[in-house]
């Protein structure tokens, strides 16, 4: 059902080159840039209060990711995101770490209540404390969700008033009526970090050119389980993490809307 209109967005995408501002952490931003690069947008990092309000003007959509959030950025992301909501440009929210400790959960809670998202995405245990769940995030790792993902998906999806993409095995997503889920990816996504991140990074290049946040969100995440399938079908014996995740950066690089149409595994419920 999906299908057709997520492939236009593959094509849409490298036509329109839509510049993404993001406001990341600084383990994957390099990472995120590259993806973003890799799937046919621009990236540009701008993280100080000086100059986030000026930049997200420039842009088509807006990532926030609070992986290594300090204070003073965190007054930025607020300000970018305010600057954002008032001329419209989409924001998506990666609560990196949010179960882990008290600092994250009350500026990821902040920036939800000061600033309206388009999608929220982050693993089970992320997005469980985000609705104020029992379930602890081991540092940035996914812990133990006692509910159900989509229940957990369509919850959140509602009280946000957004999209929400619960990322893992299977990656869940809903925007509070539609939930589908997708089943490709490898457990080695898991081997280098950031691949969330630049799960996030990729629906941010999305929501830059599509205002259907909902075929944004399956767009981005797909393309991160494809290509990570894809990629490790590639290793040789002999090869590991390193070049797995060249190989993952090459099948975004070279994704095309055939082959996500062949091997795409999305689940309606
Ligand atoms: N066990 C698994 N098997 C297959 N794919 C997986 C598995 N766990 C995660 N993934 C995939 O890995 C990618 C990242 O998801 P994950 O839930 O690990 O994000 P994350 O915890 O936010 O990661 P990070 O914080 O390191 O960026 C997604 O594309 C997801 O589908
Ligand atoms: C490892 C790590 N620590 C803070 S952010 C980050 C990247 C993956 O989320
Ligand atoms: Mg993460």
């Amino acid at each position: 059902m999906y299908k057709e209109e997520v492939i236009d967005l593959y094509s849409m995408i490298r036509k329109r080159n839509p510049l993404i501002h993001q406001i990341t952490n600084a383990v994957t931003v390099n990472d995120c840039a590259n993806v973003t690069l890799a799937v046919g947008a621009s990236p540009v990092m701008a993280s100080s209060i000086e100059e986030v309000e000026e930049m997200v003007k420039l842009a088509d959509a807006l990532v926030i990711n609070i992986g290594t959030l300090q204070s003073g950025v965190f007054k930025a992301m607020i300000l970018a995101g305010k600057a954002a909501n008032k001329i419209g440009i989409p924001i998506i929210f990666d609560p990196v770490g949010v179960g882990a400790t008290t600092f994250r959960k009350e500026k990821a809670k902040e920036f939800l209540r000061q600033v309206d998202v388009a999608v929220i995405r982050g693993n089970a245990s992320e997005v469980d404390s985000l609705m104020g769940g029992a379930s602890t995030t081991r540092g940035v790792d996914a812990g133990v969700v006692e509910i159900s993902l989509k229940e957990l998906a369509v919850k959140t999806a509602v009280s946000y008033s957004c999209v929400v993409v619960i990322s893992g095995q299977i990656d869940t997503i809903s925007n509070g009526t539609e939930t589908i889920q997708i089943t490709n990816g490898d457990f080695w996504l898991k081997s280098i970090t950031g691949t969330g991140c630049m799960s996030t990074s990729l629906i941010g290049c999305f929501i830059g050119i599509t205002k259907d946040y909902f075929l944004a969100a399956i767009a981005g995440t797909s393309l991160m389980g494809l290509a990570g399938e894809k990629a490790k079908k590639r290793l040789q014996e002999d090869e590991g993490i390193g070049t797995y995740k060249v190989k993952l950066m090459d099948e975004i690089f070279i994704m095309n809307g055939d082959t996500w149409k062949e091997e795409v595994q999305i689940h309606e419920s």
